[in-house]
């Protein structure tokens, strides 16, 4: 696996492709920089080797060019960031930008706009990767949350460096920390799935009952599995057509000998609500009605045992609604659990688009031992599958 340490980068020009897809508001400012802190290590290395780096990202899901997905607009935060001015450049390919490029001292950073404004992009364009490939020396990866995608930027402009191409510093890490909780853990393991539907985590589930000891099943899954062992489930969110799915997994479960720990009861409200009339109830007997929308305390208690006695833990999807504060105790009792048992020396990874949202509202993202830059592209690492990314920089 080729890194940044497998180079020095004086003198040289390196393109990187970086995932700047950050949350903007509606004056365009960036609402969460995680994803530009992330790839500061790799800039950094690069412009103290004495080289100069041409970033390339997306933004977004514009149709064509739409001004509003424009990088420009995060242009004053990179540059805050990193420390380093930042030039822009409004193309990502042609003959505006191969000057740009050419301009380009050492120790300088340009931005080159939204490449999803080339359709060639999302096509993995093979003319348009060659374009983009002549603008640098060395090929950088380093967008671990665009890995799962095999665009012309993220994968196919690789085949252009035979030699000269390597994962950025985040990349690398992000592959290390997933290795780390699937392949080279220390037990007992710990995965728990939380989140709304079955439906998107089969996948992920029935990979992961290979690599752990124990597996907490919350969120709105709870309930798919608590109707198909005969419960009642009233009106929470249950996927009937998954039932037989849900059972199956309790068995192959069984066979590998996981430990499957599901809520034992549960805050129920009469309402999709904040404000809703809340009970706590056993999960099995939800009357119509009613909905389950957080694990009960039991169910907690019996969480943050597990959670303490693991050794690894990796955490996808909340146990609640926690975007409504009513139900929001079931996320925020987990994340302390999990930041203690850290502290007695747990590795813990979160990821997935909602548990990394959760963790950073509620004060947890310090606290656990890594935090993913990855939505989909985690998934899919967790489901077992390869990402093009990071097979078009191993070839
Ligand atoms: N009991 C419940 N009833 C209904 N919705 C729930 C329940 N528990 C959690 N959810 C919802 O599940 C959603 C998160 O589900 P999702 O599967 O997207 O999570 P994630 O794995 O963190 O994110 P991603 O799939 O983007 O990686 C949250 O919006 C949350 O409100
Ligand atoms: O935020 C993400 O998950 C990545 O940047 C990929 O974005 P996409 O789902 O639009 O390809």
């Amino acid at each position: 696996m080729k890194t940044l340490n497998d180079f020095n980068f004086k003198n040289k020009k390196a393109i990187i492709r970086v995932d700047f897809n950050v949350p903007l508001n509606d004056k365009f400012e960036v609402t969460d920089a995680t994803r530009i802190q992330a790839a500061k290590p790799t800039i950094i290395k690069i412009l103290e080797d004495g080289g100069s780096c041409v970033l390339m990202s997306h933004l977004g899901r514009p149709k064509g060019k739409q001004e509003e997905f424009s990088l420009k607009h995060i242009v004053a935060k990179v540059k805050e960031i990193i420390g380093v001015n930042v030039k822009f450049v409004d193309d990502s390919i042609g003959e505006k930008v191969e000057e740009a490029v050419a301009n380009l001292e050492d120790g300088e950073i340009l931005l080159l706009e939204n490449l999803r404004f080339y359709e060639e992009e999302k096509k993995g364009d093979v003319a348009f990767a060659e374009k983009l490939s002549k603008l640098g020396d060395i090929y950088v990866n380093d967008a671990f949350g665009t890995a799962h995608r095999a665009h012309a930027s993220t994968t196919i402009i690789a085949q252009f460096f035979e030699d000269n191409k390597c994962f950025g510093s985040l990349l690398a890490r992000e592959i290390e920390s997933i290795d780390k909780v699937l392949n080279n853990s220390e037990k007992p393991v710990l995965a728990i799935l939380g989140g709304a539907k079955v439906s998107s985590k089969i996948t992920v589930i029935e990979n992961i009952l290979d690599k752990v000891d124990h597996l907490i099943i919350g969120g709105g899954m709870t309930f798919t599995f608590v109707k198909a062992q005969g419960g009642s489930v009233g009106d929470s969110i249950c996927e009937d057509d998954k039932m037989e799915l849900a059972l199956d997994i309790l068995k192959q479960a069984k066979e590998k000998g996981v430990e499957v720990h599901i809520p034992v009861d549960v805050i129920a409200a009469d309402d999709f609500s904040n404000t809703a009339n809340t009970q706590v109830l056993d999960v099995t007997q939800i009357p119509d009605g009613w909905q389950g929308l957080d694990a009960g305390p039991k169910s907690l208690a019996i969480f943050d045992e597990v959670v303490n006695k693991s050794k690894t833990i990796l955490w996808n999807g909340p146990l609640g609604v926690f975007e409504m504060e009513s139900f929001a105790k079931g996320t925020i009792a987990l994340g302390h659990s999990i930041d203690n048992s850290t502290k007695n020396g747990a590795f813990s990874l979160v990821g997935g688009g909602d548990s990394v949202a959760a963790v950073k509202q509620f004060g947890f993202a310090d606290k656990v031992s890594y935090v993913s830059t990855g939505g989909g592209a985690m998934l899919e690492m967790l489901e077992g599958k390869s990402l093009p990314g990071i097979e078009a920089i191993l070839k």
